[in-house]
Order: structure tokens, then sequence, then C-alpha cells
């Protein structure tokens, strides 16, 4: 099977730092409010500066108070690949995201099951990476039997709504049974620069929400992930 990688897959495969996709995260199950009255697009102008490899955005209004034209707004203000985080069950929804300027689509195994490959095909003729979110082996046997360009290791599991903390052991426990031909994301739960370290030893690329939103210097801290050692 070729894959053939497209925006966003490409970045990451040829980006020469750490690479990191940096979420505009406004609201947590969690922790609640984290824009903490700041704006979504200066935050995204603080990751750019900051030297990430694409931005991810939760559309979720009701758990993750997203919203669709802030998404928007942030792909028509950057060059960079636009991640879209939501819980997509129709196709309608891979078409809005495309039609909006974004690179790439989330897609959850555990959501979408058996109709997974579908509404990966369906978006990469769109013209979109697809990212399909797994948690277990069962997940991973989902996502290999489809053409998409990344799979995400999610180490929260987002049927807790992340109340769970989320282990980087996941992803160095699932991360030999991903084919090497997809890119390997590493999400959630990163929140120190050892974090990353183990996360990168196993995964071409790491998301990173929460702590990026809580920290009080946000550039420097952003900057030391994507240069640290
Ligand atoms: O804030 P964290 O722990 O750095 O995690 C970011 C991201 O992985 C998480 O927001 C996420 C992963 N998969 C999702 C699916 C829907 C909503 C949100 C998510």
């Amino acid at each position: 099977m070729t894959i053939e990688f497209k925006k966003q897959a490409r970045a990451i495969q040829n980006f020469g730092k750490n690479p990191i996709i940096a979420e505009i995260k406004v609201h947590s199950p969690k922790y609640g409010d984290l824009l903490n009255g700041r704006s979504e697009l200066d935050i995204l102008k603080i990751y750019e500066d900051a030297n990430v490899v694409g931005i991810s955005y939760i559309t979720d209004k009701q758990h993750f108070n997203g919203n669709f034209d802030v998404f928007k707004k942030i792909c028509e203000n950057t060059d960079l690949p636009v991640l879209r985080k939501d819980f997509i069950t129709t196709k309608d929804e891979i078409e809005k995201t495309a039609n909006a300027g974004a690179s790439t689509v989330l897609i959850i195994a555990r959501l979408l099951k058996e109709k997974t490959a579908e509404f990966v095909d369906f978006a990469l003729e769109c013209g979109l990476d697809t990212l399909v979110e797994v948690h277990n082996t069962e997940e991973i046997e989902i996502a290999k039997h489809t053409n998409t360009t990344m799979i995400g290791i999610n180490n929260r599991d987002i049927s807790k709504l992340e109340l769970d903390d989320g282990t980087v052991s996941l992803t160095e426990k699932l991360a030999d049974l991903i084919p090497k031909n997809r890119i390997l994301v590493s999400e959630s739960g990163i929140s120190n620069l050892a974090d990353l370290k183990q996360a990168l030893k196993h995964a071409n690329a790491a998301l990173i929400g929460t702590s990026f939103m809580t920290a009080k210097y946000q550039e420097e801290f952003v900057k030391s992930f994507v240069e640290g050692k």
C-alpha cells in the first residue's frame, strides 16, 4: 500500500527539530477555562514564533467550548497546517473541515469503528491528511487497515473525557504495533521535556495542549520543547 503524505505529514517528515503540533485549547473538562482572557489568534502567533510544526484546535462545543468560526479564522491566519479535532461522525463535517482551509482532520477509531477506513478515504479525497486516533490494540487494528497518513496514540482515554491524566508510557507500549509507513503522533498528557523525550523516542511528532496553555511564559516554554534535546 502506498500512502501519500499531504501537508502536515510531509512537514513532520521534513522537520529538523522536535516536531510539535501545538493545540490552541480554550477549555479542558478537567481544568476549565484555559484561555484566561487571551485571544486564540494571539496564541497562534506565539506558537508560530516558537516554530511548531502544526496547529490543533478542538471545535467540539459541549466539552471543550470550541467554535467553528474561530477554527476558520485560525486557518485563514496561518500558513502552518491546521488540525481539526472533534467527534466527527458525518462526511459533511469532513467536507466542511476541508472547505475551512484545514490540513488535517481527526478521525477517532473508537467512534467510527468499521466505518473508519471509509471516512479516511473520503477525507483523503478532500485533500486532507488524516489523524486516526487510537488508545488500544483493537483500535490499532482498525487504523492499520485504512489509508490514513497519520496515526495518533492518545495517551488519555477519550471516553473518560480527560478526567484521567494520560501517560506517555502508553505510546511506548503501543508504538511498535503501528506500521512504519505512517506518521505516528503521541497525543496528550505531555507536560515536560522528559515526557517529550520519551514520546519522540517512539513517535514522529507530539501533540500538546494543556501544558502549553497553562505555561506562564508561553513562548519560551513552547520553544524549549521545539529546541529541547
Ligand atoms: O491537553 P493535552 O493533554 O496536551 O492533550 C491535547 C490533545 O491530545 C487532546 O486535547 C485530545 C486528544 N484527542 C482528542 C479528541 C477530542 C478532543 C480533545 C482531544
